[in-house]
């Protein structure tokens, strides 16, 4: 669009500065078999090509600029958010919260033996089995909240507004959904969680941390279950 308009400027510029309108009556006057009703058409189908390649640039240009700015935020396995995309809208959420003084609960999410399935199954097998846990969390999720691959085989979720109760039939919900899916080559995987509450008054790695030794205790305990702060 500013292209367009540039490109408009531009001519109304050319045909303001140098007068292009007398100049193309000189030119049709000097030039007997060119009249001025058969130049103008030449001059408005230049402008209009001008300005249609000059939309298309700039259509490519956004359509460049949306798939980095994707590739920026999202994890380009499982297209959930990305580690740096989380920690800024967690961030962002605890001073939310600090002011609000709602809760917000905070779920690490870790595959059971996911080395296992490597080893026998492949790597390929290993990432479809990514690919397909991340479409049970986005389908389980509320639009609210964001999930994000937090590394390797561990996922963390950000529920907004989401007290202890609320959190505990999340996590009942998604262990659920979780341990019914069935991967490709039929495998199947459990996941263990670590889920913390907060009211934002405590900071980012406090927050994270909390939820990483309850999913370690999750782990100890014998795995495919939630542990909570
Ligand atoms: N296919 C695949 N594997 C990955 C990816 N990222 C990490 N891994 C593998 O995930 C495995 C994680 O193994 P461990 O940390 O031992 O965890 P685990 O086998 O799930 O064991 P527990 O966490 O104790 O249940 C390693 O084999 C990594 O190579 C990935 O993007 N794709």
């Amino acid at each position: 669009m500013i292209i367009i308009v540039l490109v408009n400027i531009g001519f109304f510029w050319l045909f303001a500065k140098i007068d292009m309108l007398e100049k193309l009556v000189e030119f049709s006057e000097d030039h007997e078999d060119w009249e001025l009703d058969e130049i103008i058409p030449v001059f408005f189908t230049m402008a209009v090509s001008l300005a249609y390649f000059a939309y298309s640039r700039w259509k490519e240009a956004m359509g460049f600029y949306r798939t980095a700015h994707r590739l920026s935020i999202r994890d380009s396995l499982t297209d959930l958010y990305n580690r740096r995309y989380f920690t800024e809208t967690l961030q962002q959420e605890i001073s939310n919260c600090n002011r609000s003084k709602l809760p917000f609960t905070l779920i690490l999410i870790d595959l059971d033996d996911f080395k296992r399935i490597n080893d026998t199954m492949g790597h390929e097998t290993g990432d479809d089995v990514l690919v397909g846990f991340s479409q049970v969390l986005s389908k389980e999720l509320r639009k609210s909240d964001t999930a994000a691959r937090w590394g390797g085989e561990e996922f963390i979720i950000l529920c907004r507004n989401t007290d202890n109760p609320s959190a505990q039939m999340i996590a009942d919900k998604l262990l659920n959904a979780l341990r019914k899916k069935i991967y490709p080559k039929d495998t199947h995987v459990t996941a263990t969680m670590g889920i913390t509450t907060s009211f934002g008054n405590e900071t980012m790695e406090i927050i994270i941390k909390k939820a990483d030794d309850c999913l370690y205790t999750g782990k100890s305990r014998g795995k495919n279950q939630a542990v909570f702060a």
